[in-house]
C-alpha cells in the first residue's frame, strides 16, 4: 500500500521532493500521536471548518484592537456552538471540542475559555444532584456564561491568605459575599472582564465568626438581560496582556454581596441551615478543576510546541541561506547541523509532551470517577504528577519555541510566523494553575515523603517504585552494544534518584542539627525543585519509552525510536553535570551520547517534514505565513504586510502633525 505524505497539488516543489523522502505512513503518525479516533476526527472537522465560512477569521487578528478581538472571537464561538453537530462527533468530548476551538478560533482566548475549562469541570466534581441540576445543565447548554474567581489582587499562591469572605447569615439563610481590601479584588479571572455573568468564587467561610478556610460558592454577577453588573458587583477587564488578549481577563469585588446558603458547592463539605459544618473526604477536594486544568495543560503545551516545530522545520526546508560548499549555490537552512540541533529535540519534545497529555488524562479521569464514589487516595499522586509535569513542560516549552523563533531569523519576530502569539500564551502556562516553582515543591513534598516510606521498604506508589531500586555506580551507556538505549533511560533514573535522596538527606542532616523543618526546606529549596524537575524528566523519557514499545507498525516505530532516541540524547547532556558529579558518567561516555547525537540528527532529517506533517495542523489552525503546508511562504509574507493597518495610506497624519513641523523648523533655522 502506498505511505500517504500530504502532497497536494500546487505545493512547493521543494516540499514535495522532502515529502516524498519520508520512511513512514503521515496518517499512522498522526494517529500514533493523537489516538486514530481522534487524527480521524480531526481531519473530518478541519475540512468541514473549511467549508464554513462563517468561522473563518474576518481579518488575521493581528491587525486587530482588543475590542475587535474580543467581538471576533464572540462572534465565531457563537457560530461555532450553533454549528456544533453539523461538525464533531461527540460535543461532549472535550479533546474534539478543543480541536474544533483551535481550528476556528485559535488561542487568544473566547468568553467560553475558561466556562468549558474550569466553571463546569468545579460544578461536575463539586456541585451535589441538586446543584448539577440547577448550574451544570444551564452551563452546558449556554444558558450562562461561568469563570473561575480565586486569584485576588494581592494573592494567587498561597491560597490560605485569600481575603474574600462568605459569612453565613443564619437568620436569611444566606451567605454575604464580602471584599474587605483592595487585595481582596478578585483579579485574572478568565472572561471575567467583560463576558462571564457567573462565577465560581473561592471565598473563606465564615460560620459564627470561625473561619474555615476558603470553600467555592456560585454567584451571579450580571444580568442575564441587561448584562449589567447586579447590585454589590464591581466588574471590569484588568486590561492588555503579553497574549492571550481576545481574553477579558478581569477583576471582581464584592460590597456584602447576598447569596442563598444553598450556593456553596456541597458534593462534599456542607453547611446546613442551622450553620453546621461537615468537612469534605479530602481536604483538597475543592482544588479539583485546579487538578483538571494542570492535568489538559500537557497536551495542549506539546500541541503549542508542535505547531511552533512546524512552522520552523517547514520554514527551513523553504528558506536557502548561505552555501555549505563553495559554489555548490546556497543550501536549505534545515541542512546546517545547529538548525537540526536547535530543532529536532524540540520537536521530540512536543512529541513526548503529547504522549505524557494522554497519560495523565487518564489517570484524571480515574481520579474523577473515584471522587464520584467519595474514594481520593490517587488524588495526591495526581496532584503530585501534574504538578511537576505543568512545570517542567510548560517551562521546555516556551525555551523550545523560543529556538523556534529564533530558527526563522527576522521572520519569526514577525508575527505572521505565527510563533509570537503561541508562545505568549504557552508562556502564561508558567504562571497561571500555579506558579511553576511553586508547583516544583508541592511535587518535591511528595518526593521527600516518598523518600521516607522507603527508608520503610514500602512504596507510594508506581511513580515512585524506582526510589526502592539500588543504585549502580557507573553507566553502561556505550558499554553495550550499538543501539541499545536501555543504559540511557536507567541513567536518567540514576540522576533523579540519586538528587532525590541526596537532598533528603541533607534536609535531615540540618534537621538533626536543630534545625526546623521549615527553615531546612528553605535553604535546600533549589535543590528541592531541582529533584522535582529530575523527576518528572525521568517521567517523560519513561513515557517516550513506553509508547515506542507500544506502537505495532515497524516503519512508524522506527521513526520514533529515532526521535526518542535523540531526546535520550538531547536531555542527558541538558542535565549531564548531575551525571559527572558522582562519575556515573565519564568523559568519553559524553563523548559517546554527543556523537550518537549526531548521527541521529542526520537519521531524522529527511524524515523532518513528515514527522510534522504527522500532526496534521491545518493551515486555518496554525496562523502562520511561516508554516503554510504549501510552502509558499514569501508571496504570502507580503501580501501579509500589505494588510497591515499602517498601510491603508500612503501617508499617516502623524506625519503631518509631528514630523512635518518638526523638519520644517530644522530646515527654517538651517537657512538662517
Ligand atoms: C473544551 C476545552 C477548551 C480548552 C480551552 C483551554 C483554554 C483555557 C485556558 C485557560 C487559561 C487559564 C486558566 C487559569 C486558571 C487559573 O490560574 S485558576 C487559579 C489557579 N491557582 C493556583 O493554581 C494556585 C496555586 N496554589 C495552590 O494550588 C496551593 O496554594 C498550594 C498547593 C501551593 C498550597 O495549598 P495550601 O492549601 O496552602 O496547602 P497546604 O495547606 O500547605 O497543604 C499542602 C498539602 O495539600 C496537598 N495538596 C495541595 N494541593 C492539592 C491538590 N490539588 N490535590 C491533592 N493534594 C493537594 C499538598 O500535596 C500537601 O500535602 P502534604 O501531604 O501535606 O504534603
Ligand atoms: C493568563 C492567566 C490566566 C489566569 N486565569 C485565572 C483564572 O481564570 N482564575 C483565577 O482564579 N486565576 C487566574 N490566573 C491567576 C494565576 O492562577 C496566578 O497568577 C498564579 O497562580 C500565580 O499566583 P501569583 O500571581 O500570586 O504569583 P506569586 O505567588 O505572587 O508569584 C510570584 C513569585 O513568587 C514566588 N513564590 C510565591 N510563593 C512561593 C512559595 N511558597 N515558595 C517559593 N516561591 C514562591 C513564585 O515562584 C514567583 O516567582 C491567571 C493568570 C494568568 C497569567
Amino acid at each position: 500500500m502506498p505511505l500517504n505524505k500530504e502532497i497536494q497539488p500546487g505545493d512547493n516543489d521543494e516540499l514535495t521532493r522532502e515529502r516524498l523522502q519520508a520512511t513512514f505512513d503521515t496518517q499512522q503518525m498522526a494517529a500514533a500521536l493523537w489516538g486514530s479516533d481522534l487524527a480521524r476526527k480531526r481531519r473530518e472537522l478541519a475540512k468541514k471548518v473549511d467549508k464554513l465560512t462563517v468561522l473563518h477569521d474576518s481579518k488575521d487578528m493581528s491587525f486587530m484592537t482588543r475590542e475587535e478581538k474580543l467581538s471576533e472571537n464572540a462572534r465565531k464561538v457563537v457560530q461555532m456552538f450553533a454549528h456544533v453537530a453539523d461538525i464533531v462527533e461527540d460535543p461532549s468530548d472535550d479533546a474534539e471540542m478543543f480541536h474544533l476551538s483551535s481550528n476556528a478560533i485559535g488561542h487568544e482566548g473566547h468568553p467560553f475559555g475558561v466556562h468549558f475549562v474550569m466553571f463546569i469541570p468545579a460544578l461536575k466534581a463539586q456541585a451535589d444532584d441538586e446543584q448539577r441540576e440547577k448550574w451544570l445543565m444551564p452551563a452546558l447548554g449556554l444558558q450562562l456564561i461561568g469563570t473561575y474567581a480565586q486569584t485576588e489582587l494581592g494573592h494567587g499562591t498561597n491560597l490560605r491568605a485569600l481575603e474574600t469572605m462568605a459569612t453565613f447569615d443564619k437568620a436569611t439563610d444566606e451567605f454575604v459575599i464580602h471584599t474587605p481590601t483592595v487585595t481582596a479584588l478578585k483579579w485574572w479571572p478568565g472572561s471575567l472582564g467583560k463576558s462571564s455573568n457567573h462565577a465560581v468564587v473561592s471565598a473563606n467561610l465564615i460560620i459564627d465568626g470561625k473561619s474555615y478556610g476558603h470553600h467555592n460558592f456560585m454567584v451571579q454577577i450580571r444580568d442575564e438581560n441587561t448584562h449589567k453588573p447586579l447590585k454589590g458587583i464591581t466588574v471590569g477587564d484588568i486590561g492588555p496582556k503579553m497574549a492571550y488578549n481576545a481574553s477579558d481577563n478581569g477583576f471582581l469585588g464584592f460590597d456584602h454581596h447576598r447569596i442563598p446558603r444553598r450556593n456553596m458547592l456541597m458534593r462534599h463539605a456542607k453547611v446546613d441551615k442551622n450553620g453546621v459544618y461537615t468537612k469534605p473526604p479530602h481536604a483538597k477536594i475543592g482544588y479539583s478543576a485546579m487538578v483538571h486544568v494542570r492535568s489538559v495543560m500537557i497536551g495542549h503545551q506539546g500541541m503549542f510546541l508542535g505547531s511552533a516545530s512546524t512552522i520552523a522545520i517547514r520554514y527551513s526546508l523553504v528558506r536557502r541561506q548561505g552555501e555549505i560548499k563553495e559554489g555548490s549555490g546556497e543550501v536549505k537552512i534545515l541542512d546546517y547541523q545547529t538548525q537540526q540541533h536547535r530543532l529536532f529535540p524540540q520537536l521530540a519534545r512536543a512529541y513526548v509532551f503529547m504522549f505524557a497529555g494522554k497519560e495523565v488524562r487518564e489517570l484524571y479521569q480515574k481520579v474523577l470517577s473515584d471522587m464520584e464514589k467519595g474514594e481520593t487516595t490517587l488524588l495526591a499522586d495526581l496532584h503530585a504528577l501534574t504538578s511537576g509535569l505543568k512545570s517542567v513542560v510548560t517551562h521546555l516549552c516556551v525555551a523550545g519555541m523560543e529556538q523556534c523563533r529564533m530558527a526563522c531569523g527576522g521572520h519569526g519576530y514577525s508575527r505572521a510566523s505565527g510563533i509570537p502569539e503561541i508562545w505568549g500564551v504557552a508562556v502564561g502556562g508558567c504562571t497561571y494553575e500555579g506558579e511553576n516553582m511553586v508547583m516544583l515543591l508541592q511535587l518535591a513534598r511528595y518526593l521527600m515523603k516518598a523518600v521516607k516510606e522507603t527508608k520503610k521498604g514500602k512504596s507510594l506508589g508506581r511513580l515512585v517504585d524506582y526510589l526502592l531500586l539500588p543504585q549502580d555506580r557507573h553507566s553502561l551507556i556505550g558499554r553495550v552494544p550499538q543501539g541499545e538505549y536501555g543504559p540511557h533511560l536507567a541513567a536518567f533514573e540514576h540522576i533523579a534518584r540519586r538528587q532525590i535522596f541526596k537532598v533528603a538527606d541533607e534536609l535531615t542532616k540540618l534537621q538533626d542539627k536543630g534545625m526546623s523543618k521549615e527553615i531546612a526546606w528553605q535553604k535546600k529549596a533549589v535543590e528541592l525543585q531541582r529533584a522535582a524537575r529530575l523527576h518528572t524528566r525521568f517521567y517523560l523519557a519513561a513515557c517516550f519509552h513506553r509508547k515506542v514499545q507500544s506502537v505495532v507498525d515497524g516503519r512508524i516505530r522506527e521513526a520514533l525510536a529515532d526521535l526518542y532516541h535523540l531526546h535520550l540524547n538531547y536531555e542527558l547532556l541538558d542535565m549531564v553535570n548531575y551525571a559527572l558529579e558522582d562519575a556515573y558518567l565519564k568523559a568519553d561516555q559524553v563523548d559517546f551520547i554527543r556523537e550518537d547525537m549526531y548521527r541521529l540528527l542526520e537519521t531524522i532529517r529527511p524524515n523532518a517534514i513528515s514527522l510534522v506533517d504527522a500532526f496534521e495542523f491545518s493551515d486555518r489552525e496554525l496562523r502562520s505565513v511561516l508554516g503554510r503546508r504549501d510552502g509558499h511562504v514569501y508571496e504570502n509574507l507580503y501580501k501579509w504586510a500589505k494588510e497591515s493597518e499602517l498601510n491603508r495610506a500612503d501617508v499617516l497624519p502623524y506625519f503631518d502633525k509631528y514630523l512635518k513641523p518638526m523638519m520644517l523648523a530644522a530646515r527654517q533655522r538651517s537657512n538662517i
